[in-house]
């Protein structure tokens, strides 16, 4: 019988979660290269650019590829020949690693989980508990799957139970036209088949971890039935012309990965769970001889992007003297840089702002002409003003949209994805437009805000509202001030007639 430790399983865990909050894994840089480099809509050329070159800033700078450091999955497959030696629960353990990790004073990760999620949503403080899932295998070993998994690829999870007859493709490429762009594409598309309603989500999940291949099987065809069902979801999905943060384009996702397990014959359990642009995971095997070591990739894994010429093209905007011209100028798909002061805010600050409003009583931010930057930051080490902060998803904030641009005179939005009818209608009447940063590339982010300090709401820890100073800002208008969306004229420009279908 092996022995596992327990601090070496917990140094492990820990070490993981860190490791894949800056490093994107090998295959997932080679994917996403690839499909940068045929990408033929410039802006998702561009967001694509900037996902790369964030990720390879993190890969050097050892930090967080996305604000969003996830919750913390961990797959723990005990072999039924290694006892593990644990002085509490594996739960206690493996959130011992995840406090560890989240707490790291040199490169510390967003706590993101919120406990009494019925009621008070207050945030834990570490990110624990961690999402843990147990296996008992055969063998001598215990191997573990450790991923952080982003809040908006997690939201977007979908199960249905199919009438056995049907089309799991038909299925899956309905649903994904309907998730919008929260998910951050480009990613990859988790897919679980068979089982139960809950195995066929564990499927999915498990299915997210395994490698990135899409370029192989394309190249040699298919030789099951699953792979078939691969290749087709991946030609149908790309067809919808989605893109790179739903801006319209060729690539929607880069892999399309399944599982399945026999079922009941009356049933066709289909799970489906999207990971987005900071894919984030990683397994090792403890045999009893010590921790587990990660090789950090190769820095030449990363293609050579110089943004520099897109930045050289994007017009200036000042936010400290916004005025009714300069926001009736913009336009959809617009890049700009912005300089000058905004304010953050997202979920639970727009809740409470709401209810403040609610109770009439005054906000603790003048949003008077200003910009709101819909964010959760990571915080700042070192010499940083802040901690890389990407944006959230706008859309989550449309049922606020209204009453916060009709009470505050707010004039600029700034998130990712879609915003909704509600939020659209809200826009065109307030002329208050819409801007996005790129989901995924939020070191590169952080490196434009040069000045950061917290000014209310500091109890909702990365909710709070922070008031930025930025420089150069880089950002595309995604909805004008009379409500054209470019999410709706990009995905509908880029659309096309799938080449294959199994
Ligand atoms: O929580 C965040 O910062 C982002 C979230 O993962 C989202 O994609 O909306």
């Amino acid at each position: 019988m092996t022995v596992i430790r327990e601090a070496d399983l917990i140094d492990s865990i820990a070490d993981a979660l860190q490791y894949i909050s800056y490093f994107h894994a090998p295959d997932f840089i080679r994917a996403m290269a690839a499909a940068w480099a045929r990408e033929e809509n410039p802006g998702a050329k561009q967001a694509m650019a900037q996902i790369l070159v964030n990720s390879r800033m993190c890969a050097i700078g050892r930090r967080p590829i996305c604000q969003d450091t996830g919750t913390a999955n961990v797959m723990v497959q005990v072999g039924s020949q290694a006892r593990l030696e644990l002085s509490g629960s594996l739960q206690d353990a493996v959130d011992e690693a995840t406090r560890r990790a989240y707490r790291l004073d040199t490169n510390p990760l967003r706590a993101s989980v919120v406990v009494d999620p019925l009621g008070a949503r207050r945030n834990s403080g570490d990110n624990t508990p961690a999402m843990l899932s147990t296996e008992i295998v055969a063998g001598d070993k215990v191997t573990v799957h450790v991923s952080a998994k982003g809040g908006g690829s997690e939201n977007k999870a979908k199960f249905t139970v199919l009438n056995p007859s049907a089309s799991v493709a038909d299925w899956v490429v309905q649903t994904v036209e309907t998730l919008g762009a929260g998910w951050c594409p480009p990613g990859i598309l988790g897919i679980g088949v068979g089982g139960s309603a809950d195995k066929a989500m564990a499927l999915a999940k498990k299915a997210l971890n395994d490698p990135i291949d899409m370029a192989d099987l394309l190249r040699r065809g298919p030789r099951d039935r699953t792979e078939e069902l691969r290749l087709e979801i991946h030609d149908r999905v790309n067809a919808l012309g989605i893109g790179a943060q739903g801006l319209g384009g060729v690539t929607t996702v880069l892999d399309v990965k399944i599982r399945s397990f026999p079922t009941h014959a009356a049933s066709l359990p289909v799970g489906l769970i999207p990971n987005c642009a900071a894919t984030r995971h990683v397994a090792f095997t403890l045999d009893g001889r010590g921790p587990a070591r990660f090789t950090p990739p190769d820095l030449s894994d990363w293609p050579e992007i110089l943004l520099d010429q897109a930045n050289a093209q994007a017009r200036r905007i000042d936010l400290d003297t916004l005025n009714d011209a300069v926001i009736a100028s913009l336009q959809p798909g617009q890049t700009l840089l912005l300089s000058g002061t905004l304010y953050t805010g997202r979920d639970a600050a727009h809740k409470r702002m709401v209810e403040m409003l609610d109770r009439g009583e005054a906000l603790p931010v003048d949003l008077k002409g200003r910009a709101i930057y819909y964010v959760g930051p990571v915080d700042a080490v070192g010499d940083e003003a802040i901690g890389p902060a990407g944006p959230t998803t706008a859309t989550r904030m449309d049922k606020f949209t209204d009453r916060i641009l009709a009470a505050t005179g707010l004039k600029l939005m700034i998130g990712k994805a879609e915003r909704g009818p509600e939020a659209l209608e809200a826009i065109a009447r307030h002329k208050a437009p819409y801007l996005i940063a790129v989901g995924g590339a939020a070191y590169l982010v952080s490196k434009a805000i040069v000045e950061a300090e917290p000014v209310a709401f500091e109890d909702l820890g990365m909710e709070a509202i922070y008031r930025l100073k930025v420089a150069d800002m880089p950002v595309t208008v995604a909805v004008d001030s009379q409500g054209n969306s470019i999410h709706k004229t990009g995905p509908a420009l880029w659309r096309r007639t799938p080449s294959q279908t199994a």
